[in-house]
């Protein structure tokens, strides 16, 4: 788990980040005081605050709402929209998420926007796509003790899109599966289809 974990309503230092902004400004030979970036620093600072958000939130904040409906079959939220940043580059990468999970015997589930608010708390810092994904699917195992989960991520990296190889379009996919969706090929391949169904 990462440290961020342990932080809960951390705030960012948005006087440090504005510092920091203005520096990059001359660095790459701008006037950071003509009219049109005068407020930028400032600008990112907030953009950042929400950007990364996530670093002061762990899945207890919005895991809140778990009820016995004494469902056990799949629950599946498809083409859950996310916005993450890649850590390597700090450029977006944005696709979508699909969160499935099998509840477990005591049937306990969790409100369906939840799952998606998940998503946004491990999207919302810097990040690496498998990072991301196998984060949502820890933290619903560990919160609804599920016989399941599976999480796939589909994703486009602005990193290999504006600069460096620079090949627009090209997805990247990436799963993490946990319990039966690891151990039974069947179940793993039908929450696949489900979630490859494009109809
Ligand atoms: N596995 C993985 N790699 C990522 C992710 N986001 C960006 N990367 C990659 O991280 C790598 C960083 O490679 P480096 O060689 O250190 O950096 P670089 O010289 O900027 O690399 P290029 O992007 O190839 O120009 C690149 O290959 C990126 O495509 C991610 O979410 N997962
Ligand atoms: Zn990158």
């Amino acid at each position: 788990m990462s440290g961020a974990d342990s932080l809960p309503g951390r705030q960012v230092d948005r006087e440090r980040i504005e510092r920091a902004v203005r520096e990059i400004l001359v660095a790459i030979g701008e006037d950071p005081d003509r009219d049109g970036l005068v407020k930028t620093p400032e600008r990112v600072a907030r953009a950042y605050e929400e950007q990364f958000a996530g670093l002061g939130q762990k899945p207890d904040d919005v895991l809140t709402t778990v009820f016995e409906a004494g469902h056990e079959e799949m629950v599946l939220v498809k083409d859950i929209e996310l916005y993450s940043t890649c850590e390597h580059h700090l450029v977006p990468f944005y696709g979508v998420a699909h969160v499935g999970y099998i509840p477990g015997s005591d049937g306990r589930i969790t409100g369906l926007s939840k799952l998606a608010r998940l998503v946004d708390v491990y999207a919302r810092r810097p990040q690496v796509q498998e990072r991301l994904t196998g984060q949502v699917a820890d933290a619903i195992m560990d919160h609804l003790q599920p016989r399941g989960v599976i999480v796939v991520v589909e994703a486009e990296h602005l990193c290999m899109t504006m600069r460096g190889v620079r090949k627009p379009g090209a997805q990247t996919v990436t799963s993490a599966v946990r319990g039966v969706f690891r151990s039974s090929d069947r179940t793993r391949a039908e929450a696949m289809s489900l979630i490859l169904d494009r109809r």
